[in-house]
């Protein structure tokens, strides 16, 4: 599939019903990349505490910065919000050592269920190379964690292909096209089923979840989507409120698990 064919359309969704049954289990994370002091991490699951209603076919995780992590996982114990779990950002393609300014994986665990791997943006900014990401997945899943492997477009085939022979474990699928991110136009719920097709072909089980300008106001087109497991939040899950609706939505998609 060529760039000309991701052309977008945005039709609104708030209309759109779940079928009867719902779709399946859903997961919704919420990525604050660099956003959001350890003070401000913890106003922000203030007000979603207040308000969230746990639903048993709904997990949410949140990824706050590195520096905060620590503080909002015992913020999120003592809370104690059924269904909610954590995701570091990033973490180190080294072990515990001589890696200054890293983080290790191992370090990671107890605090985190989830590591984000190879978002466009580290590779972008960041300058992460494939193997970077394929000794970080190494890591992730060393340590007992699970991997959210991000691919995009227009690099999917060769950043699949490159993923391949791994031994992915419980690792997600994260398809966020840079586009989508970069431009602020999501990507067509019918071209994201496409591309899931394309990433089942490598990873057949594996479950994979779409980010890429989701809001409350287009999230149902995804959550409906029978073939995706979820959804990626940037920018609306920095306000409870909008993640909340996120959430909302998701439970009514999803369908208990048998
Ligand atoms: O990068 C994303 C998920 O990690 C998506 O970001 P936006 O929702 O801000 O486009």
């Amino acid at each position: 599939m060529g760039l000309l064919s991701r052309f977008l359309q945005t039709e609104k969704t708030k209309d759109l019903q779940p079928p009867a049954g719902g779709v399946g289990r859903r997961l919704v994370v919420g990525n604050w990349k660099c956003y959001k002091t350890s003070g401000e991490a913890k106003v922000w699951f203030d007000t979603f505490a207040e308000k969230y209603v746990p639903s048993p076919d709904v997990e949410i995780v949140i990824a706050p910065t590195l520096l905060s992590l620590e503080l909002v996982a015992r913020y999120l114990e003592e809370l104690n919000l059924d269904q909610v779990s954590l995701a570091a950002q990033d973490v180190s393609p080294f072990p515990v050592g001589g890696y200054t300014g890293a983080v290790a994986a191992d370090m990671l665990k107890g605090l985190v269920d989830y590591v984000i791997v190879g978002h466009s943006e580290r590779r972008r900014y960041f300058h992460e190379t494939q193997m970077d990401v394929t000794n970080k997945i190494t890591e992730v899943l060393d340590a007992g964690l699970k991997p959210i492997i991000c691919v995009d477009r227009p690099y999917l085939v060769s950043q699949l292909s490159a993923l391949s022979d791994l031994e992915t474990g419980h690792a997600l699928v994260a398809y966020c096209p840079v586009d989508a991110l970069s431009f602020r136009i999501p990507e067509s719920a019918g071209k994201v089923g496409e591309a899931v097709d394309e990433i089942r072909n490598v990873f057949p089980h594996r479950a994979i979840i779409y980010g890429g300008s989701i809001l409350p106001d287009n999230a149902g087109e995804y959550l409906a989507l029978d073939s995706l497991a979820g959804v990626f939040v940037g920018s609306a899950s920095l306000e409870p409120e909008s993640f909340l609706d996120i959430c909302r939505q998701a439970a009514q998609f999803a369908r208990p698990q048998s």
